[in-house]
């Protein structure tokens, strides 16, 4: 039995399908990465997986509980970061972390030793008596994270993790993420950056409009992305007559133009290649660089949403 099961899972707001007959189910011990574009459920999903929404139709599973029936001990069992954050400004780093290690019921010694912990985890140790408010992005980030993580749960739910933060932060962050995860808990990761989650997931699931339209290994979701191509072109300024013209050629996709780049999808880039250079050149756009690049989860996740993932 899966350690994370979801079962034709409904969500509605106000009539309108957010999460649309929803089925994944995620192993124990997987650094589970979940993508979609803006508005897709991800974050709905995550929130009926830690009890804090109602599910209006089909089963949430953790650890062989059900959410709906038992969401008090699910609780228990999982650590959420939330994509806002949720830290108190005016207490220290250390009493925003016994803050929460007493709502899930640690007392005493192992209170001390947990909170202590945490905070060592996330590499606050000297700065636990600091209030967040002189903290930076990415330090507040990590102590969202070990208010998150001090009671040792089994799931670890990160919803954007990394959101406006420097290199640094962003590194431990992940670094942190797999510490976690060799320690022995599962994780679900969403993020709006490719390379993050192509790094860390052990599988990668992709949401859009409430469904999941595509869930593998990065290797299994590149093999689906590899039916299409893209050259990649910089010029000096396209013209829409190029464009156009462009569009209208029989193997080529789509493209998609970013002021002087373009970006053209094809099912033989090899075969129109000699075509795209003709038609360039014949509406006087000069090219500047032109690289072929292989499949890769952007280009599945541009294939099947439309969208790019940080658009
Ligand atoms: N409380 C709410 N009331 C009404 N509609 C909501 C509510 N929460 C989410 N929605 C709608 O449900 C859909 C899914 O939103 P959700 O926040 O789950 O998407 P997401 O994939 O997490 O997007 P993002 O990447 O922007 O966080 C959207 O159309 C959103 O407007």
């Amino acid at each position: 039995m899966s350690f994370i099961q979801i079962k034709n899972v409904v969500k509605r707001y106000g009539g309108k399908l957010s999460v649309d007959h929803l089925n994944l189910n995620i192993e124990e011990g997987e650094v589970f990465g979940l993508l979609g574009p803006n508005g897709a459920g991800k974050s709905t999903t995550i929130k009926m997986l830690c009890g804090l929404g109602r599910i209006d139709h089909g089963e949430m599973i953790v650890d062989g509980i059900s959410v709906a029936k038992d969401p008090f001990k699910v609780k228990g069992r999982l650590g959420l970061v939330p994509q806002e954050l949720a830290i108190y400004e005016t207490l220290t780093a250390r009493e925003n972390v016994t803050f929460f290690a007493k709502l899930y019921g640690l007392r005493g010694r192992e209170l001390k030793q947990r909170v202590e912990e945490a905070i060592a985890f996330v590499g606050l140790t000297d700065k636990e008596n600091d209030k967040p408010i002189t903290f930076s992005g990415g330090m507040k980030r990590r102590l969202n994270i070990a208010c998150a993580i001090m009671h040792r749960p089994k799931l670890i739910i990160m919803d954007e993790p990394t959101v406006g933060i420097d290199p640094q932060s962003r590194n431990h962050i992940l670094e942190s993420v797999r510490e976690l995860n060799r320690m022995g808990s599962t994780i679900i990761y969403t993020s709006h950056y490719m390379e993050e989650v192509e790094a860390i997931s052990t599988r990668v699931g992709i949401m859009d409009h409430g469904r999941l339209i595509a869930c593998g290994t990065r290797s299994e979701l590149i093999e689906q992305a590899a039916q299409e191509e893209k050259i990649v072109i910089q010029t000096d300024c396209v013209n829409d007559e190029a464009l156009l013209e462009l569009e209208r050629h029989p193997l080529i996709e789509r493209i998609v133009r970013d002021e002087t780049l373009l970006e053209v999808y094809s099912k033989s880039t090899q075969t129109c290649l000699r075509d795209l250079i003709f038609v360039l050149s014949k509406h006087q756009v000069k090219i500047q660089s032109l690289n072929r690049i292989e499949p890769d989860l952007e280009s599945l996740f541009l294939l099947l949403t439309g969208r790019k993932l940080r658009d």
